[in-house]
């Protein structure tokens, strides 16, 4: 039998359109996971109401000249002052919400971070690898979801959750 025929009631698999693994999506609390589920999905599937216990994230970073290294692929040293940042930042979200402009395209343009080059793609993660303000962020927000402006030691980000 195949592994979709042995998957336990309230499950569903899923493929990730942007890096093609295969994940699982519990259909009652619409978490997904990784991990081939094992049990029938419930509402409190993979946590205690603790939220998921990993998410994927895309980022689009702007730095400023109190980033902790206020240095990028785009530019060698960023002058920007950090209420500079915060304007830039908001206008890409601001294309964003209104259609202008896809999350990926402007990340890949225009992100001072090194994940630019797959449209701020960070991958899964779980809690304890980011910095705590991102990953709280990270954590707060449903699938699809875009994030206000998060400010780490890194610099300003807007935080699209993917899944
Ligand atoms: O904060 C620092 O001292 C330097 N960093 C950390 C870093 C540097 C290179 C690659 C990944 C992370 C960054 O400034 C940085 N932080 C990020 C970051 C921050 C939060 C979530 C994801 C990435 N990206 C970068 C980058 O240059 O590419």
């Amino acid at each position: 039998m195949s592994e979709e025929e042995q998957l336990p009631t309230g499950w569903e698999k899923r493929v990730s359109r942007s890096t093609g693994q295969t994940y699982y999506l519990n259909l009652l609390t619409k978490e997904s996971q990784w991990s081939v589920p094992t049990k029938p999905a419930s509402e409190n599937t993979g946590s205690t109401n603790s939220g998921p216990e990993q998410v994927q994230c895309s980022h689009l970073l702007v730095k400023h000249e109190k980033s902790r290294r206020p240095s990028s692929w785009r530019e060698e040293r960023i002058t920007r002052s950090k209420s500079e940042a915060i304007d830039v930042i908001k206008s890409y979200r601001e294309q964003i919400v209104s259609g202008k402009a896809s999350f990926a395209e402007l990340a890949q343009k225009y992100s001072d971070c090194s994940s630019a080059k797959r449209g701020g793609d960070l991958g899964p993660f779980t809690r304890g690898t980011m910095q705590k303000p991102f990953e709280d962020a990270s954590f707060a927000l449903k699938i699809g979801e875009l994030s206000e402006p998060i400010h780490t030691d890194s610099g300003v980000h807007i935080i699209l959750r993917t899944a």
